[in-house]
């Protein structure tokens, strides 16, 4: 009896025991499946996402390497054959300004002073000037060009200033008489207060026209000319002398300079030394400019 009771209580116990452990592999085994799937779908939607990836990268790069080549020509041509140019210890290099720099006169001055290995800073508003007197200097690092008229005022660091801005031929300054007034006035009031801003050297070219219609030749600095004030040709005669006297006047009243006598320089520029290239430059150095030299 007793043992009949206890067999069954065992086999009650086994089938319990049995249940629990199958409840255990079922759970077991859609925690694996799950898992699996949860691993699929993440492997596969990375492989989407990679795969979406990939083509994207080859179509960029479809698109990107006809330009990278196109740069790389473009840098081929730039490594420019500039003129060669003389290095200059930081001491001896300078900042220079030229206006009027993109015109005859003033391109060739820049070859010079970037030859001599100085800073040149072009500044013009192209009135009859070109770019391509100066665009074989563009990109060099001792170069800048700014596109700028000198009757608005110009706020940058230099040591010295050539002021050649204006226009120099008869159908240019009578085109426009009172610009070429504003030009050689108001333009070289701006330049003269720069320099005295930042104490720089100030070369102005002027114009054997300021003698107007002379009675002496070659005219000496002696010369004070015979001029007609009201004439056609007045604005750029005028202007220039304006021009003269507003420098003389800085000078005189240094503040230009500590040493009022070798900081301002004008020089006259006469047709036939235009001829000639840039010599015009070597007769203002009689004046003592540093800035000619
Ligand atoms: O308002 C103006 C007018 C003219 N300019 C520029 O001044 C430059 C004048 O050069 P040009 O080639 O016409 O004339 P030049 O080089 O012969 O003149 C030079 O000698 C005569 C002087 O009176 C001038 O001042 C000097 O520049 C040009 O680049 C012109 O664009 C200005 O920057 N601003």
């Amino acid at each position: 009896m007793v043992n009949k009771a206890l067999q069954r209580l065992v086999s009650a116990v086994n089938r319990r025991r049995m249940k629990l452990l199958l409840g255990i592999a079922l759970i077991a085994y859609v925690a694996s499946v799950w898992g699996n799937f949860v691993n699929m779908s993440f492997l596969l939607n990375r492989s989407i996402q990679e795969n979406g990836e990939l083509k994207i990268e080859r179509k960029i790069e479809e698109i990107v390497e006809p330009l990278r080549e196109k740069i790389r020509d473009l840098e081929k041509s730039f490594t420019q054959k500039y003129p060669p140019v003389k290095f200059l210890s930081e001491k001896d290099r300078k900042r220079i300004l030229i206006t009027g720099g993109a015109g005859f006169v003033g391109s060739h001055l820049t070859d010079k002073l970037m030859m001599d290995g100085h800073e040149v800073t072009v500044v013009d508003n192209f009135f009859t000037g070109r770019k391509r007197n100066v665009e074989h200097w563009i990109g060099h690092e001792n170069f800048e060009l700014i596109n700028h008229d000198v009757v608005e005022p110009l706020y940058i660091e230099v040591d010295q200033i050539y002021h050649l801005a204006s226009p120099a031929s008869p159908p240019n300054y009578m085109y426009n008489p009172i610009k070429t007034l504003k030009t050689n006035t108001i333009g070289t009031l701006n330049m003269l207060g720069l320099a005295k801003r930042v104490g720089a050297r100030l070369l102005l070219a002027s114009t054997s026209e300021v003698y107007g219609d002379p009675e002496v030749h070659p005219q000496s600095e002696g010369y004070w000319g015979h001029v007609n004030p009201i004439g056609p040709r007045a604005c750029y005669d005028e202007g220039k002398r304006v021009a003269e006297t507003m420098c003389y006047a800085y000078m005189k009243q240094g503040h230009i300079t500590g040493q009022a006598d070798d900081r301002c320089v004008v020089a006259h520029a006469s047709r036939t030394e235009r001829r000639l290239s840039i010599s015009p430059w070597e007769r203002c150095s009689q004046a003592q400019g540093p800035a000619c030299q």
